[in-house]
């Protein structure tokens, strides 16, 4: 099971998330609205760290995630506003980067509408529906997953929090497709600032169990 840690900024919270946590992506978010933003002024700070770097993005324009991705050197991008298969298909002739197209969920998904992205995304990342995109620390309801019926790949978002680490597996039992998860609002002592005592119980409980 893969490990993303989201929203990431702070120099001596990354070397311990590195270091201690050893996730397999983290997250910078590059919402200008979101109290997690990374700015252009982090830029010499955070490309040559070692861990794969995904930037996270809200309906931005082609050009604008082109040069962070080349800026901040990194290896996906998360498309987390209302992207079409269209807009996800030029940018993926641009970039070597993964492409991982958000889908937000609300009562219900439509998987037909899905099916335009699949050529183009290296897998899917389902979070809650919200006003602000992302990082509500809302859950949904995971039973609409039940129903999925592509062989891509996905990660599971929205309001993870410790105690959701049982669930987690229980559902990785009933659909192979379940790649990882996403953690984020739940694991901080304060925007953009991970507790990383709790990412790494996290890890354990998905490890041991
Ligand atoms: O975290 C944010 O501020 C954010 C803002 C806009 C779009 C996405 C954002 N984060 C992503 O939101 C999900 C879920 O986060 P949470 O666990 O509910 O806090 C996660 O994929 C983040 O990448």
């Amino acid at each position: 099971m893969e490990i993303k840690v989201c929203g990431m900024r702070e120099q001596e919270n990354i070397r311990r998330l590195i270091s201690e946590v050893k996730p397999d992506w983290m997250g910078l978010i590059f919402y200008p609205k979101s109290p997690r933003y990374v700015s252009d002024e982090q830029t010499s700070e955070l490309k040559e760290i070692s861990i794969k770097k995904v930037g996270v993005f809200v309906n931005e324009s082609e050009a604008e995630i082109l040069r962070k991705a080349h800026e901040f050197e990194l290896s996906a991008i998360q498309l987390h506003g209302t992207e079409s298969p269209d807009f996800v298909e030029n940018l993926s002739g641009k970039t070597d980067c993964e492409l991982w197209k958000v889908i937000s969920v609300g009562d219900a998904i439509d998987w037909k509408s899905l099916e335009g992205y699949l050529p183009f995304v290296s897998k899917f990342l389902f979070d809650t529906a919200t006003s602000t995109h992302g990082g509500s620390g809302k859950r949904f309801d995971w039973k609409v997953l039940e129903t999925y019926p592509f062989n891509k790949g996905f990660l599971l978002s929205g309001g993870l929090d410790e105690a959701s680490a049982e669930e987690v597996l229980a559902l990785e039992k009933q659909l192979a497709q379940l790649q990882g998860v996403d953690l984020n609002s739940k694991f901080e002592d304060s925007p953009g600032l991970k507790n990383i005592e709790k990412l790494i119980r996290f890890k354990k409980k998905l490890e041991h169990s």
